[in-house]
């Protein structure tokens, strides 16, 4: 089939090479010439595992294009996708400027019927608007349909979940454009459900918020645990056991970042706004994961009194591993916060240093390797749990440091691990290792003053 998709980002590329992959002629669309040139030439923009490889096979193949004139991939396109970002608005809501224009370029440029795909996160009604837009626009008597076919992938593992994710929902107004939907997902042999489009479009909203409720809930559990001694490791493990809650998304740690569980919540609030429903839990959800945000910072001030002058180690930059993503990762709030504190930042990520360069405070400075930022440290944070920190950030604290203190944001690694290598280690939901031994000598050097 001849498929156009509007919007080269996470969702647009993986979904346009995928659907090459399974066989279709695509042709992907962006404004961005830079992004664009770079596909061409078969390198992505965004780090995503697998892509480069199904790239580059598909554009040999020719099955796969690359282009930012919107009428040289529309005109003849039988189904449109619609990727483009639906960012955050400054009251919450979802700005779907990028959409309205989307939809507009779709209706002067497609030359056929066409049946438009709305891939993106968009708010309940959108797609009839999107409709009424194509069809304000279209020159000639041509049929436009709409369908809501809201993507689940997550980023770091965008490749693997399109081929191998849990539903296709489809929702349609119509049975042809619900068919013909299917047929062209039938290769990836993943179960569909078939709904109406504004039941489509809830299903985003409502997974996104209950994953985040999920992460929101279990932080409040740690929070409790570290309160009441409990470890929220084994409690985790213990409510995960249950098959009816399932063991998935019951990390704790300092938060949800990323470009949509932060902007997606927000967004289910402002619509449940808009039809006079107080959506209570999710609004707590939001609070909780704000707060939960700065418990990391805030352990350390208290452990250090004031972070002034000191020099610290931040690992972990991109909002979760395997990925270069820096969307509402927790860096950019702990980096700012230490900064302002007048701490001095040595940040290393294993992918995503040339993206945090753009966002973080210009005082940070990088370093090449886990060593190296840990070298000089007086703490260490760690804050994104890529293997390779995982595996190396201990280690080296427990060797290079004078004094090695973790916060571990990401509950790297067991009570029993930290307390063998004499590391002060601080984590989320677990009381502290080595803490009173640290804090003992610490009051012996006062009394000796
Ligand atoms: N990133 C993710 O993991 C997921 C994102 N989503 C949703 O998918 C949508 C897209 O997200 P991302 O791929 O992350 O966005 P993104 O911001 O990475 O990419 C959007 C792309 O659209 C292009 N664009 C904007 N207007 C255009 C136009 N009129 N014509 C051609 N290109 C245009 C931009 O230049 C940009 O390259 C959002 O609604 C998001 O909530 C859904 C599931 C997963
Ligand atoms: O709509 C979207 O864009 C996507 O949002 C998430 O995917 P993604 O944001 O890529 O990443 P996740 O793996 O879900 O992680 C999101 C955030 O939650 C955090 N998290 C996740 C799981 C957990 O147990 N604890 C936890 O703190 C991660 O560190 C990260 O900051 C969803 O998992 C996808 O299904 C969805 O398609």
């Amino acid at each position: 089939m001849k498929i156009a998709v509007i919007g080269t980002g996470y969702v647009g590329l993986v979904t346009g090479v995928c659907l090459a992959e399974v066989g279709h002629h695509v042709t992907c669309i962006d404004i961005n010439e830079e992004k664009v040139e770079k596909l061409r030439k078969g390198i992505p923009p965004i780090y995503e595992k697998g892509l480069d490889v199904l790239m580059i096979d598909n554009i040999d193949r020719n099955r796969l294009k690359f282009t930012t004139v919107h009428k040289e991939g529309l005109s003849d396109a039988e189904v449109v996708y619609i990727a483009v970002g639906t960012p955050q608005s400054a009251d919450g809501s979802a700005d779907l400027t990028y959409i309205y224009q989307a939809a507009k370029d779709i209706g002067e440029h497609v030359n056929r019927d066409v049946l438009v795909v709305t891939k993106s996160t968009v708010p309940l009604g959108t797609n009839f608007q999107v409709k009424e837009i194509v069809e304000d626009h279209v020159k000639g008597p041509f049929k436009v349909e709409v369908a809501s076919n809201p993507e689940f992938l997550r980023e770091g593992s965008a490749v693997y979940d399109t081929f191998n994710g849990d539903r296709i929902v489809i929702g349609t107004e119509t049975e042809e454009a619900a068919a013909i939907l299917e047929k062209i997902n039938e290769p990836f042999d993943i179960p569909v459900l078939k709904t109406s489009i504004t039941s489509a479009e809830m299903i985003k909203y409502a997974s996104n918020a209950f994953l985040a409720t999920k992460i929101s809930f279990i932080n409040e559990i740690a929070s409790l645990s570290e309160k009441v001694g409990a470890d929220i490791s084994d409690v985790a493990k213990g409510v995960g056991q249950d098959h009816r809650i399932g063991s998935q998304f019951l990390n704790a740690g300092i938060g949800y970042g990323g470009s949509c569980f932060p902007k997606d919540t927000q967004a289910l609030v402002r619509i449940s706004e808009e039809v006079e429903h107080d959506f209570k839990l999710l609004k707590s959800v939001i609070d909780v994961n704000a707060r939960q945000k700065t418990t990391l910072f805030e352990k350390a001030k208290k452990r250090f009194g004031t972070l002034k002058g000191m020099r610290v180690a931040l690992l972990g930059l991109a909002f979760k591993p395997e990925t270069d993503d820096m969307r509402e990762a927790a860096s950019i709030e702990m980096a700012n916060a230490l900064t302002a504190e007048g701490a001095e930042v040595i940040a290393y990520d294993p992918i995503a240093m040339e993206n945090a360069k753009k966002v973080l405070p210009e005082s940070v400075q990088y370093a090449e390797n886990i060593e190296n930022a840990i070298k000089d440290a007086t703490v260490v944070f760690i804050l994104t749990d890529w293997k390779e920190i995982k595996e190396k950030a201990l280690l080296f604290s427990s060797l290079f440091m004078k004094k090695p203190i973790i916060f571990d944001g990401r509950n790297c690694y067991s009570q029993e691990e930290t307390e063998k290598v004499q590391v002060e280690y601080y984590s989320v939901g677990r009381s502290a290792v080595n803490e009173r031994a640290i804090h003992d000598s610490n009051k012996q050097l006062a009394a000796s003053f």
